[in-house]
């Protein structure tokens, strides 16, 4: 399938930057049709505009509320009529609402090994329990915060003397691989949800989430 995706961030953009690579190899049928921020100065508008990919900026601190601002986003989406919708380090909770009317088409890479560690500050969270492996999974995104079904994973180690900073940079190497991947794979038709439970090829994933590992 050739589609429309959408990508939304609000800071860097390194996965997002991962992604316009793979599109441009051509390993991911489809293409970018908008990156939307809602930070002006998300860096990742910048590797957007690099790779001639329309930027759109939506400021939620200019609505007075999540629900007003979600509604705008959902507006501005759909002038895109995206297949898939791609949160790559959006860091806005998303209502009940915008998931219901991306569902099954929204997708979110995340920090940590899922269901460990839901929210933010990952990293010092796994260095603080003594985790020896940590990663990244890309799920579908549901109302429940970093709840959604998972597809692809990928762990690295935990280094005695790693800083959050320092597993975080190696984290971002796996992710940098499984969003491509979960993105291509999602564009070519490959992975369903079925009862909420993904499938890769029609085999569900219940219990066997693929895992790369570092
Ligand atoms: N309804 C959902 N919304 C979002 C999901 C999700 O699974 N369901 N995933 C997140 C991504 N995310 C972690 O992967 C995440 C993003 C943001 C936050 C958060 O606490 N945000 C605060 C603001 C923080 C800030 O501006 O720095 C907030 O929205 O009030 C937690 C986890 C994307 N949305
Ligand atoms: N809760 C969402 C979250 O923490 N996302 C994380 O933001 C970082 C920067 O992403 P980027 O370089 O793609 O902007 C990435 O590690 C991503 O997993």
């Amino acid at each position: 399938m050739s589609g429309s995706i959408v990508v939304l961030i609000s800071g860097s953009g390194s996965n997002l930057q991962a992604i316009i690579d793979s599109v441009k190899a051509g390993d991911i049928p489809g293409q970018i049709s908008a990156v939307i921020s809602n930070k002006e100065n998300a860096y990742g508008l910048q590797r957007a505009e690099q790779a001639d990919i329309p930027t759109r900026v939506l400021d939620h601190t200019e609505f007075a509320n999540r629900e007003i601002f979600d509604a705008n986003m959902i507006r501005l989406i759909d002038e895109y009529q995206p297949d898939l919708v791609v949160l790559s380090g959006f860091m806005r909770i998303l209502t009940a609402d915008f998931v219901r009317r991306y569902a099954g088409k929204l997708i979110n890479i995340h920090p940590s090994l899922l269901p460990k560690y839901q929210g933010l500050h990952t990293h010092k969270r796994a260095i603080e329990a003594g985790d020896s492996t940590h990663g990244a999974s890309v799920h579908f995104v549901t109302e429940e915060l970093d709840g959604g079904p998972v597809f692809i994973q990928a762990s690295v180690p935990v280094e005695q003397d790693d800083t959050p900073e320092t597993l975080a940079a190696r984290v971002l190497v796996q992710e940098h691989k499984i969003y491509p991947i979960a993105v291509k794979w999602f564009m070519e038709g490959r992975i369903q949800l079925q009862d909420n439970i993904p499938h890769l090829d029609g085999v569900s994933l219940a219990g066997n989430i693929p895992l790369l590992s570092a």
